[in-house]
C-alpha cells in the first residue's frame, strides 16, 4: 500500500496506531490466500484499503453520541401522536460482518418536547452504523427517544433483511425479521406502525 493511502486510513482513524492498520491489510491479503486467490493481482492490490476505508462507513456510529441528534427540541403544542414511517438504515451483523438492512418506523406521544423530524434517521443512522443485532438496534432507538425526549411513550419497529441468512448459510431468500419496541404505558401505540 503506497503511502498517501497509508496516510489518508491514518486519518480515518486518527486514534487508532498505524501498525494496526497494516495488520488489518496483511490480514486480508492473507484471506484472500486461504481462498485462493492472488492478493498482488492488479484487481485486489487495493481491495485491503478499500475494506478498511469502507469500515469506516460502517463504523461511523462509534464516532458520534447519536442521542445527540434528538436534543434540538421545540415545545410540544399538543399530546398528539407523531408517526415518522420508512426510514431506511443500512447496518452489519456481529456475527459475520454481513450486511442488514431495512427500514424503521418510530412513534411517539410527546409530554412537553417534540425534535426535528430529521434527527430520527440521524440518529438512527448513528445506532445502525456499528456492529449490531436488530434487537439490540431497537431497543437502542427506543430508549434514546424515551430517554432524551421524555414522551408519554413511543414505539419502534425495524423491519430488516439480513444478508447472513438470505445470501449464505440459511439461504432463507425473501426472508424478514420484524422487531418491537415499546417505552411507556401505551402499546397501542404499535398500531400506527404497521
Ligand atoms: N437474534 C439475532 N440473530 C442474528 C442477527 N443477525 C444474525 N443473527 C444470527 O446469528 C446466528 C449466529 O449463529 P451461529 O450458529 O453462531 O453462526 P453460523 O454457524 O454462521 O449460523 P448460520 O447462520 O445458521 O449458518 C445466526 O442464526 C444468525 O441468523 C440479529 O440481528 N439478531
Ligand atoms: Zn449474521
Amino acid at each position: 500500500m503506497d503511502q498517501i493511502k497509508k496516510t489518508y486510513l491514518g486519518e480515518l482513524y486518527p486514534e487508532v496506531d498505524e501498525t494496526k492498520i497494516d495488520e488489518v491489510v496483511t490480514g486480508i491479503e492473507s484471506l484472500f490466500e486461504i481462498i485462493g486467490e492472488d492478493p498482488n493481482r492488479e484487481g485486489l492490490q487495493d481491495t485491503p484499503y478499500r475494506f478498511v476505508k469502507a469500515f469506516a462507513e460502517y463504523s461511523q456510529g462509534y464516532r458520534e453520541d447519536p442521542r445527540k441528534h434528538l436534543e434540538t427540541q421545540f415545545a410540544a403544542e399538543s399530546h398528539d401522536i407523531v408517526v415518522v414511517k420508512d426510514i431506511p438504515f443500512e447496518s452489519l451483523c456481529e456475527h459475520h460482518l454481513a450486511r442488514f438492512h431495512g427500514v424503521a418506523h418510530v412513534a411517539y406521544i410527546p409530554n412537553d418536547k417534540i425534535t426535528g423530524l430529521s434527527k430520527f434517521p440521524r440518529m438512527i443512522n448513528g445506532y445502525a452504523r456499528r456492529l449490531q443485532v436488530q434487537e439490540r438496534l431497537t431497543a437502542q432507538v427506543a430508549d434514546a427517544i424515551f430517554e432524551v425526549l421524555n414522551p408519554e411513550a413511543c414505539a419502534v419497529v425495524i423491519e430488516a433483511t439480513h444478508s447472513c441468512m438470505t445470501a449464505r448459510g440459511a439461504m432463507a431468500h425473501g426472508s424478514s425479521t420484524k422487531t418491537f419496541a415499546v417505552r411507556g404505558a401505551d402499546r397501542n401505540l404499535l398500531t400506527y406502525l404497521n
